[in-house]
Parts: structure tokens; C-alpha cells; sequence
């Protein structure tokens, strides 16, 4: 019998969902009794300032939940927002954090509440010696290694990861026809000497998305085979947009190699590996040579995303929605890249985002819920090559290209269409019987609702190759 003391959540979900949710523990009620979890579960939707109840429930999801209270930001516009908190009912008691400040959490006072808040200021007091410590014994040691003949930019490229390669600026660039259109660049081929390149262009007020991708693609020992090859910056002299000049990938985006094209076994065997070698290299956290690539988790991973080369390899794309893991000295600096208020990616394709992201219930802070949103992409575009692949459907027609949910859902789907049917249906693409255990299983570990049971990439990979 489990010692685990059981959990009380506030309990209301709409009929169509109540199946799933109630497997979670007894339902009396309004209220539930969990059985595997220590943590509630609040979905609320947000319609003109204010909170409709949407979903209130044991957390059916295997997750941490660190939170005592249901603690929420009140996003801009109307949008779904959730929390998991991890005391009895939490999830009824919704308390809303208005930005910038954050008004003091409402609580009930009781005895001892004056001795807890007089701890809080001595362990305050005791934080802000310790650190004034820190900082003077900082100095004083880069004051001695400044006195025992190493610089001080030194001391700032001990931190390796903040070495750069040295910049290629290119001026004498020809632009031609164009390759593809962005929500912020467009990429044109282009003739460099006597290579033919890719160009991509950013307007001169979209610069600091053009700083987001330069900065990913200069990291150290980003040069790798599976991802486009960075040649270097420019800027237009007439308008002063913002160049950068990549390889040329001869059959474009995955996407438009899998509209125009069917594949054998073989090839799509060998579009899924060398995507997931890309995937693997990209979240890898190396050093070599005294230089160090922190993990970069992609962000906004799409067929559009990824680019064929004229030998059915396939090259990691478009890193501007990017995160570097960056870990210096034993500190994490996470470089946010992409989050609203809400967590939401703001500008990633919609069809594949993860649940965690779509319903806003991963903890910003943490490194591995952007990692394991990458592979429930990886799992997405997995499937998109299968459902192009003649060998898997003998004796049929193969089907006509088709992104994500776009069967389920039709093409312009919406967030909160995605989030009924991903998050709150667990629905995910539907995969022909005749493709075996072993396909469809590799699928389900990239798309597992539950973001810890998701394969990483390295084992995606060995997966694929024991196919
Ligand atoms: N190196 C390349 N070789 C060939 N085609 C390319 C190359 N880079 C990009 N493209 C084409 O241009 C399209 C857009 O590229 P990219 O995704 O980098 O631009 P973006 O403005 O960041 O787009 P998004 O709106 O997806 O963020 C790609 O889908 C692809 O068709």
C-alpha cells in the first residue's frame, strides 16, 4: 500500500474530458482524490480579463510540481493560461500576477505568521552578507590574476562559451530570385565568388531577430555537417538590411521536398537520421580544443525548418527562436529567446508545439522542457517523412503532403483548436496500422504527453538506426 499521503484537488472538467481526468483518483463531487499524484492541475481561459474555469483536476500528467499555490500571470489577451500547485484544492484558489509587480500573495494569518515573517528577514539579511562576500572575494581574485599577468578580458574568456569566431563580414555578395519568405527575413540564392549561397535578408528594424540567429550560428564548433553552414554577415548598402549568407541547400525545406516528392525506404531512412544527427549535435553541450558548445535547443523545429542538400541529407535551419543553454563557471545563464509572458513561443509554427508549451505549464526557468519540446517536433516531422514514403504504403497511393493536424484540424488551425485537440484530447497524427510496433512506438516516445518519458535525441537517433 502506497505511503504517499493523497492529494485533494478541486475537480471540474467538461463531459468530453471527463473520462481522462477522472482516471486520475476518485471523483466526489467538486472534489477529487488523487491517486498517482501530488500535484493539481488549473486550466483557466481568459476572456476579457477574466477567469473562466476550464479545466480543475488531479494533474494526469507525470510532473513536479513545485508551486504550493496557484499562482498566474493575466496574459494581454484572451488566451489559455494553467497551473500545477501541490496543496489540497489548490487549483480552485487562482491568485493573478499583474506585471511589473507582483502584489503580495493573498494568505490566511494565523499563529506563528509574525515568527515566519521575522525568519524571512534574517535569512534576507544573511543572503545579502553572504553575497556582498562573494562579490568582494570576486574582485579580489581577479584583482590578484590582473596582478599576476592575466589580463582581465582573460578572465572574461575563461568562460569559454562566450568565445567568438572571428567575424567573416562579406560585401561583394549578387542577390537572384527568391528561396523562401519568413514572417521576418526573406532568403534569396545568391552568387558569392563562384559559389552559389543562400542569403537571408532581415529589414534594418528586424535586427535584433538578425542578432538572435547570428549570435547561435557563431557559437564555437557550430560548424558540423548537419547544420547549414554559416559563411559569414554582410548589410545591403542601399537600405541597410542585414545579411546572412548560409550553404545553399539544393532541394530547399523539407517541406517542399515532401509536397514535391515521394521517397524510398532508404531515403526517408536517411532524412530521418541525419535530422536527428542535426538534433543530437544541436542539444550536445561540448568542449574540444578549449573551446565549449553550450546546448542549444532549436525552439521552433519544423519540416520548414529543416533543408535538404542535393544527397538526401537534411541540415538544421533557422535558429532565430533558439535557446543557448549557456552553463559559465557552474552558473546557468539561460538565454531566453522566445518566451511571451505566457511562455508561449511567439513566433513558432503552431502546429508543433508541444502540450507542456501550448497550455503554458512548464516552469520557465527549467533548461529540458525546451529540449523535449524539439523532440515532440522531431517526432511531428518523423511522421510527415513516413507519410511520404512509398514503401510503407505498398499497394496504396501514398498521400499528398500534409503538415501536422492539418487532416484533423485543416490548415489554418488555431491555438485554441491545438489545444483541445494536443493537450486536452491527447491527440496526436494517426499512424497506419501496417507500419509495424516498432515506427509507431518511436513516435509515441517523441510525442509522449508526458515530457519525461520523450526519448532525447542521441536516443532517437540509435533507435533509427537499429530500424
Ligand atoms: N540555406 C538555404 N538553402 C536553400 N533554401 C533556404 C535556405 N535557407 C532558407 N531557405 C528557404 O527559405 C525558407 C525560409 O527560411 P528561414 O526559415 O530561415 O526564414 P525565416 O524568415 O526565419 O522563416 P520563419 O518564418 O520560418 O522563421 C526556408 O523554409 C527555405 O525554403
Amino acid at each position: 500500500q502506497s505511503l504517499v499521503p493523497k492529494r485533494s484537488c478541486a475537480f471540474e472538467v467538461r463531459p468530453s474530458w471527463y473520462h481522462r481526468y477522472s482516471a486520475a483518483g476518485l471523483v466526489m463531487g467538486s472534489k477529487q482524490l488523487c491517486k498517482k499524484t501530488q500535484c493539481c492541475v488549473g486550466i483557466y481561459q481568459v476572456i476579457d480579463y477574466q477567469l473562466k474555469v476550464n479545466t480543475l483536476a488531479c494533474n494526469v500528467v507525470k510532473k513536479t510540481c513545485l508551486e504550493e499555490t496557484c499562482d498566474v500571470q493575466l496574459p494581454l489577451k484572451s488566451q489559455f493560461i494553467s497551473c500545477i500547485c501541490r496543496t489540497d484544492m489548490c487549483n480552485r484558489n487562482i491568485s493573478l500576477i499583474s506585471e511589473p509587480e507582483r502584489p503580495p500573495k493573498p494568505r490566511m494569518y494565523a499563529a506563528g505568521t509574525n515568527f515566519k515573517a521575522a525568519l524571512v528577514v534574517v535569512v534576507v539579511v544573511v543572503i545579502l552578507f553572504v553575497s556582498v562576500f562573494i562579490i568582494i572575494g570576486i574582485k579580489w581574485r581577479s584583482k590578484e590574476k590582473t596582478n599576476t599577468g592575466i589580463q582581465s578580458e582573460d578572465v572574461q574568456h575563461m568562460c569559454s562559451c562566450q568565445i567568438k569566431a572571428p567575424e567573416n563580414q562579406i560585401t561583394d555578395i549578387e542577390l537572384q530570385e527568391v528561396l523562401g519568405r519568413g514572417q521576418f527575413a526573406t532568403v534569396y540564392q545568391g552568387n558569392y565568388g563562384r559559389s552559389v549561397v543562400a542569403v537571408k535578408v532581415y529589414p534594418a528594424n528586424w535586427k535584433h531577430r538578425y542578432f538572435k540567429e547570428k549570435e547561435v550560428y557563431e557559437l564555437p564548433l557550430m560548424k558540423h555537417e548537419r547544420i547549414t553552414e554559416f559563411l559569414g554577415t554582410g548589410r545591403k548598402a542601399d537600405d541597410g538590411s542585414l545579411l546572412i549568407v548560409l550553404q545553399y541547400a539544393e532541394y530547399g525545406s523539407l517541406h517542399s521536398f515532401l509536397c514535391k516528392h515521394t521517397s524510398s525506404w532508404m531515403l526517408s531512412m536517411k532524412l530521418c537520421q541525419t535530422l536527428s544527427e542535426g538534433l543530437s549535435y544541436l542539444h550536445s553541450d561540448l568542449s574540444s580544443n578549449d573551446m565549449h558548445k553550450p546546448a542549444v535547443a532549436h525552439g521552433d523545429l519544423s519540416s520548414s525548418n529543416v533543408l535538404v542538400r542535393a544527397d538526401g541529407t537534411c541540415v538544421l535551419c533557422d535558429f532565430e527562436s533558439s535557446t543557448i543553454l549557456r552553463s559559465c563557471s557552474g552558473h546557468q545563464l539561460w538565454q531566453d529567446h522566445f518566451t511571451n509572458m505566457q511562455g508561449h513561443p511567439q513566433f513558432c509554427t503552431l502546429n508543433y508545439m508541444s502540450p507542456e508549451i501550448l497550455e503554458s505549464s512548464v516552469d520557465l526557468r527549467s533548461s529540458s522542457f525546451r529540449l523535449q519540446g524539439d523532440i515532440y517536433a522531431l517526432g511531428l516531422i518523423l511522421w510527415e517523412i513516413w507519410m511520404r514514403c512509398f514503401d510503407l504504403f505498398k499497394g496504396g497511393d501514398v498521400p499528398q503532403h500534409l503538415l501536422p493536424y492539418e487532416l484533423e484540424l485543416e490548415a489554418n488551425v488555431t491555438l485554441e483548436r491545438l489545444i483541445f485537440h494536443v493537450s486536452e484530447m491527447n491527440r496526436r497524427p494517426s499512424v497506419p496500422e501496417n507500419w509495424g510496433p516498432a515506427l509507431k512506438e518511436l513516435l509515441t516516445d517523441c510525442w509522449d504527453q508526458d515530457t519525461d518519458a520523450r526519448l532525447t535525441a542521441p536516443c532517437v537517433l540509435g533507435r533509427l538506426m537499429s530500424l
